[in-house]
């Protein structure tokens, strides 16, 4: 389903001047605390109305100041996830998803609701007796149960530890990629953004300064100075083709040859997203011998690209996939870097954390 959102509001000194569309899937809202991704999720979801403009999901018009429409939020059915789970607590879980829609409870058992979610065996429990990731997939399954056109999610990891959001963010995988209803997703940490979405939209200072195919803008050098530069790297699209590898890591193929990167929790044959951050990858003209890095693709060097600082972004084509350097321009200069020169990026296993690791979704 398209989504087209073109809003100005003013709240306070804040001004919100927001314009993107999307075919659909997830949509990541990206950018800074205080940037604006909230004031658009709000909007979406009614709960503030814009100065101008419109919002629109597919051929469903819910705000448009021009033939002065205001869907109320109750009429828009939007499901919303916050970054605290927000259960009432003297409820049990099954009470809590049931709450106020006895007979839906049922709708989302099977594959899209309950079971993608894992929660069906804690229904019986007490949101005071569930784990922070836990509560938090049941506030999901709350939100799915009154069947919403769209689902929002408001850094809904935001508040798990580093431990929780790694057991969390596969279930997350599953459902978005099972459920035909849009999301947005709002968050600051590009590592959950690269496992989810399907279209990124980075924000800044109340406006969208990118907005497209998720691997598109991440391979896009002349992003980085949007992105972040430590957040900046390309998706490689991989396939696992030996998880339990020796020495704690897995075997994963990529189009151009394997990697071996820290151990993945996914079964042989599964296709995986992994992002390569720009600053993890070296770059050499010639194939590296006598090197302790076992990841070593050859590449093509498709476009530099100079920024403000030291540093100069590499775009690379690697097999069918794409790959991203920061190298300084020093290097780059000494090199003899230029577009359709061949080299070998080399990336060191250890730098891939597993969090930048996920099972492709939708997308
Ligand atoms: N109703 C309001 N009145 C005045 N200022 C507001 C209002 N709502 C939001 N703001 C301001 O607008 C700016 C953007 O807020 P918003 O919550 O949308 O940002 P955000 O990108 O979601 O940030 P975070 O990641 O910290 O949640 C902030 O400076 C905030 O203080």
């Amino acid at each position: 389903m398209s989504v087209s959102v073109q809003i100005t509001q003013r709240l306070g000194d804040f001004a919100l001047d927001a314009s993107f569309e999307s075919a659909g899937g997830v949509t990541a809202l990206f950018g800074p605390s205080g940037c604006g991704k909230t004031s658009v999720i709000n909007a979406i979801a009614g709960l503030s109305k814009p100065d101008a403009g419109h919002i629109r999901l597919g051929d469903q018009v819910l705000f448009d100041s021009e033939t002065d429409v205001f869907v109320p939020p109750h009429k828009r059915r939007i499901g919303y996830v916050f970054q605290e789970p927000r259960l009432f607590p003297h409820m049990s879980v099954g009470q809590n998803i049931g709450y106020g829609r006895p007979n839906q409870l049922y709708s989302t058992r099977g594959d899209g609701g309950l079971a993608v979610l894992g929660i069906e065996h804690l229904l019986e429990r007490y949101p005071r007796d569930l784990s922070g990731g836990e509560a938090q997939r049941v506030a999901i399954g709350r939100a799915l149960t009154s069947q919403p056109k769209v689902l929002l999610m408001d850094e809904p990891l935001a508040a798990l530890d580093d431990a929780r959001k790694a057991e969390f963010l596969p279930y997350l995988q599953a459902l978005v990629a099972k459920t035909s209803v849009p999301v947005f997703y709002v968050s600051h940490a590009m590592s959950e953004v690269a496992q989810l979405a399907d279209h990124l939209v980075v924000m800044r200072d109340g406006r969208v300064a990118r907005s497209g195919e998720l691997a598109q803008i991440l391979s896009d050098p002349a992003a980085i100075s949007d992105i972040g530069v430590r957040e900046a790297g390309a998706i490689l699209n991989v396939t696992v083709a030996q998880a339990d590898a020796s020495d704690g890591l897995s075997v994963l193929a990529t189009s151009a040859g394997r990697l071996f990167l820290p151990r993945v929790q996914a079964e042989d044959g599964r296709a995986m997203r992994v992002r390569i951050r720009a600053s993890d990858v070296i770059l050499s003209k010639d194939k590296p011998d006598g090197l302790s890095a076992l990841n070593i693709l050859p590449c093509t060097v498709t476009q530099l690209h100079e920024g403000q600082g030291p540093g100069v972004a590499v775009a690379l084509r690697s097999g069918e996939d794409a790959l991203m350097a920061r190298i300084t321009r020093r290097s780059a200069r000494t090199m003899g870097l230029k577009a359709g020169l061949s080299c070998y990026a080399v990336i060191k296993s250890v730098s891939v954390a597993p969090s930048d690791m996920g099972e492709r979704g939708a997308g």
